[in-house]
């Protein structure tokens, strides 16, 4: 049948195709040349050209469909131009599916010292070597191009919350005028994207104007910026709440940064598409698991002589093959092994969440879908 034959033309472009919706919720596909990324999506993030303790097939075999490159650590070590001579960021790190860059500013108003923002971009020094270096937004979209990127996200502005309005509104005025010079700089290559970044903190009338102004862009998809930085969760959906409304159904949200289980259920019923956060992929460092159940924490000596595994049922074998009270030996003990088998449990189970979202989506059982889910993690572990 014709649909299961893309023509070239299909592969060759940038397509977001929605499959169903409801109620604000939808899912659907982002049909890239490096393949689909199945909405709603949950991005791994991959650090230093690395999703950290884990084989990219076995992030690839979970359910990931694209991973986060991240442009401020990969331009001080090894270099943009060095990736670019290396055959770009997929064969770098052997992950030959969509890749997602960032633009590197939230990461050098975060870790980098001695930082200075103008209008032209921020200039600072490397945390790991002090060396100075200068981010503007045609910088950042030349490395992005020269990291490969599938989808480049424009340079902004990100201001953490609270802050007075005023400051809100220049750092969103910013933004736009900075979404407007990575817009020239990136023109309109075949089978990649930019996306525009919605900011504004938490004032109504910034988050509308912001929204409005980056639509009359038309770029390709549109993230919303400056949220969990430290705002309660009903201010987080609130602003979605008042930008949802203004983006264009037709093209991909993606919500930065974003989140814990249950932030990513909430967003995904407010129409998010996208998703990234550290959260999976840190807490299980550290011996913060995720489950179906809610949040364990290895750590505790009440896994310490537990022989069953973290979830029987579970598909990904870190979950139901090893004993609760190994994976507690191998935390206190800080192995290798233990950050590497709860990463694993952590990515599976987001990836599972989101698998579960979509299919709930497409049936139209979303609500039944969201509240099976939260009395798992109210009921707690068996
Ligand atoms: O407005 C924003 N503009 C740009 N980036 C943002 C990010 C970083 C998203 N992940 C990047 C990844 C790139 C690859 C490496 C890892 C990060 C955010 N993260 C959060 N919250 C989570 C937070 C994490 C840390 C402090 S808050 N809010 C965010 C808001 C913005």
């Amino acid at each position: 049948t014709t649909d299961t034959i893309t023509t070239d033309a299909s592969r060759s472009d940038f397509s977001f195709h929605l499959a169903a919706r409801d109620g604000a919720a939808r899912t659907g596909e982002i049909r890239m040349p490096r393949g689909v990324i199945r909405t709603p999506a949950f991005m791994p993030v991959g650090t230093a050209a690395t999703v950290k303790g884990m084989y990219p097939e076995q992030v690839k075999a979970l359910g990931a469909d694209v991973v986060l490159g991240n442009t401020y650590h990969l331009m001080l070590r090894p270099g943009a131009e060095r990736v670019a001579k290396l055959g770009g960021l997929h064969k770098f790190m052997n992950w030959p599916h969509p890749i997602l860059t960032d633009s590197g500013g939230f990461q050098v108003m975060s870790l980098s010292q001695l930082r200075k923002l103008t209008e032209e971009g921020v200039t600072f020094q490397s945390h790991i070597d002090g060396s100075k270096h200068v981010l503007t937004p045609e910088r950042s979209v030349e490395i992005q191009n020269l990291l490969g990127s599938d989808i480049v996200m424009q340079l902004d502005e990100c201001v953490s919350l609270p802050c007075e309005d005023k400051v809100a509104e220049k750092a969103m005025r910013l933004s736009l005028r900075w979404a407007e010079r990575c817009k020239t700089a990136f023109g309109n290559p075949a089978g990649r994207a930019l996306f525009g970044i919605v900011q504004g903190g938490v004032v109504p009338a910034l988050r509308v104007e912001s929204a409005r102004e980056l639509v009359a862009m038309d770029l390709k998809g549109y993230a919303i910026g400056g949220l969990a930085v430290g705002e309660p969760q009903d201010i987080m959906l609130a602003m979605i709440e008042t930008v949802e409304p203004h983006l264009p159904v037709e093209k991909p949200r993606y919500l930065m940064g974003v989140g814990t289980p249950d932030d990513l259920v909430e967003a995904v019923s407010r129409g998010i598409d996208m998703f990234d956060c550290v959260m999976p992929t840190r807490a299980g460092r550290h011996g913060q698991i995720f489950t179906r159940f809610g949040r364990m924490n290895l750590k505790n000596a009440k896994h310490a002589e537990d022989p069953r595994p973290i979830d029987p049922q579970s598909s990904c074998q870190a979950a139901n093959g090893y004993a609760r009270a190994y994976l507690h030996h191998l935390v206190k003990a800080e192995e290798m092994l233990g950050k590497m088998l709860l990463t694993w449990v952590n990515l599976a189970y987001y990836q599972d969440l989101m698998a579960g979202l979509r299919a709930a989506i497409a049936q139209g059982r979303l609500q039944d879908f969201i509240a099976e889910t939260k009395e798992g993690w109210a009921r707690g572990e068996p």
